[in-house]
This record gives C-alpha cells, sequence and structure tokens, in this order.
C-alpha cells in the first residue's frame, strides 16, 4: 500500500472533499524554503499526519504541511517539508506527494532545494536553475519507478532526456532577480545524510555536476512519469569542499583554505535558504502567470 496507486488516491480524494479549488501548480520546498508559502493568498492548511498515507516529516526545516491557495491568479499547492531517502522512505513514499498531486489535477511541479556549490561560478545565495539532472540512486537502483510499472501513473520506460521544462526554465532564467546570480545547471542527487568528501566532490564535478543535493531527483523522474511539466530550482547555501582546499592540506601542512573553510552544516543550509527564500519568492510571483498555463506533457 506505501506509496501505491491506491494510497495517492485515497490522500487525492480526502484533500479533493476538503479543497475550495484543485491546484494546477505545485511547489515543492526545499530544506528552509518553507516561506515560499506566504506568497499564497486564501491558503487552507493540511498536516502531512492528517493525509491519508503522507509520510512524516523528520528534517529540521520541512514543517510537514501542505498549503493550497493561490499564486497570482492561479490555484497552487505548496508541500511545505519534502521526504528523503536517508530519512528510511522508500522511493514510492518520497514521491507519494507528488502522485498525490498528479492526480488531483496539477500540470505543472516546481522542485526547489537547497543544494551544495561544486562549480566555482557558484557561491552562497545564487540560484541554479537545473537544465538537467543526475539521479545517482535511480542509477544504483533506487529509482521510485522500479518495481512493478503502474500504467495509472505513466509508461513503463518514460524519458528523461526532457525532464526539465525548456521554455520554464529561459522564463525563471529571464525574470529571475538580479541578487540570485540565476543560472543553468545541472544538479547531482545523492543519498545522504553525510555531506560530501573532497574526493567525492572532484568525483561529482568530474561528473558534470554544478550543484549537488540529497532530493529533488526522485520526485522529477516520478513527475515526468506522469506527465508533468517541471521546473527545479536549487539554491546553492553553501560551497561543497574544493580541490584547491584538499591540495592546500596535502602540501600546506592545513595552514591554507582548507584550514579556514567551515565543514557544511544543516544550520548554515537552513540559514542562507532562509535568506534566500526573500528572492525566490519575488520570481515565484512573476512566473505565477506561466506556471498557471498549460497541460500535461
Ligand atoms: O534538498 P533539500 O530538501 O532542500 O535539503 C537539502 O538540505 C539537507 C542538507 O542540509 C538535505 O536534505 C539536502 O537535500
Ligand atoms: N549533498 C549535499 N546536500 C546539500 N544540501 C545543501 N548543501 C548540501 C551539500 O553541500 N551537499
Amino acid at each position: 500500500m506505501e506509496g501505491s496507486y491506491e494510497a495517492c488516491a485515497e490522500a487525492a480524494a480526502w484533500l479533493r472533499a476538503r479543497l475550495q479549488e484543485p491546484p494546477r501548480v505545485a511547489l515543492v520546498c526545499g530544506s528552509g524554503l518553507g516561506a515560499l508559502a506566504q506568497e499564497l493568498t486564501d491558503p487552507q492548511s493540511f498536516d502531512y499526519a492528517d493525509i491519508p498515507h503522507f509520510p512524516r516529516s523528520t528534517v529540521q526545516g520541512h514543517a510537514g504541511r501542505l498549503v493550497v491557495g493561490r499564486l497570482g491568479a492561479g490555484p497552487c499547492a505548496v508541500l511545505q517539508g519534502r521526504f528523503h531517502l536517508y530519512e528510511g522512505y522508500s522511493p514510492a513514499q518520497v514521491v507519494m506527494p507528488v502522485r498525490t498531486l498528479a492526480l488531483l489535477g496539477v500540470h505543472t511541479l516546481v522542485l526547489t532545494n537547497a543544494a551544495g556549490a561544486l562549480s566555482p561560478g557558484l557561491a552562497p545565495g545564487h540560484l541554479l536553475v537545473i537544465r538537467d539532472h543526475i539521479d545517482l540512486p535511480g542509477l544504483a537502483g533506487r529509482s521510485p519507478l522500479v518495481g512493478p510499472n503502474d500504467e495509472r501513473f505513466g509508461p513503463r520506460f518514460p524519458a528523461m532526456t526532457d525532464g526539465y521544462d525548456p521554455a520554464l526554465r529561459r522564463l525563471a532564467l529571464a525574470l529571475a532577480p538580479p541578487e540570485l546570480h540565476a543560472r543553468p545547471g545541472v544538479y547531482v542527487g545523492v543519498g545522504g545524510p553525510s555531506y560530501e568528501t573532497w574526493a567525492e566532490c572532484r568525483l561529482l564535478r568530474r561528473l558534470g555536476a554544478d550543484a549537488v543535493g540529497m532530493s529533488t531527483v526522485s520526485e522529477a523522474a516520478a513527475a515526468r512519469h506522469c506527465g508533468l511539466r517541471v521546473l527545479g530550482l536549487s539554491l546553492i547555501t553553501n560551497a561543497a569542499p574544493g580541490d584547491a582546499d584538499e591540495e592546500e592540506e596535502e602540501g600546506g601542512g592545513g595552514a591554507g583554505p582548507a584550514a579556514e573553510a567551515a565543514p557544511p552544516g544543516h544550520e548554515e543550509v537552513l540559514a542562507a535558504a532562509q535568506e534566500g527564500a526573500r528572492h525566490l519568492r519575488r520570481l515565484l510571483l512573476a512566473l505565477a502567470p506561466r506556471l498557471a498555463e498549460g497541460a500535461r506533457a
């Protein structure tokens, strides 16, 4: 039952019975980004604990609440909190909210996250508009699409070359406030929950990733399976350890940047995300009319 079509359908029916208006657009808030829900007018709020079959949020900065209201003129659902594989949830549980919202009639999904910078051009406060992703858990067999395929969600072999909608991406890049230094790039999803070692960062950079996090990729795969349009936004909250740090450490006895660079921590991630959310909110409002347009792919 966990994460099954029937579970999602029950959750969707429960919500439909209570909603003034079913959402057409949905937004998943990354760590510390829950304030994005404050842009909704006429909000109705539901604790995950009350929605049938919804998992519980266990991570600080993920409130565990679904808020449904209007973003601009269009009906929109905001998930204040997502589920991660490292919490012990199965891939199907992680994507259960996305599938539930698809069954409610959502056609466009905005996935936000807090991420570490791998590319030298990215710094805390910057926005990576996701052009493509590397789904490391998925490549290793932990995709939400593994198992018997339920055709009511989508086809056995969905394409992912068009995972992130190019038109929405271009629009987000054009409308992002200058404070976000928005640029397109590749997000790599890892299992977590430990942050990366230097060697792992070097590996991920060589794989072609610009930013790293522990979410988003499973949700994007499930969303595309259901035919949703996806926009992915990574707010950079910290710099992942760089090659220079390691070289300095090896050659210089620890007196260089390696000795000074603070290791990433969730408190720092939350603080940077809350700061960046101010600008992200402006971007979402600017995007609202175009998010509301459209239909399933
Ligand atoms: O991806 P979101 O949910 O924003 O959270 C990010 O922040 C946490 C680490 O600080 C991890 O869960 C990572 O994935
Ligand atoms: N894996 C990973 N997730 C993050 N989430 C926010 N920052 C980071 C990071 O540096 N690494």
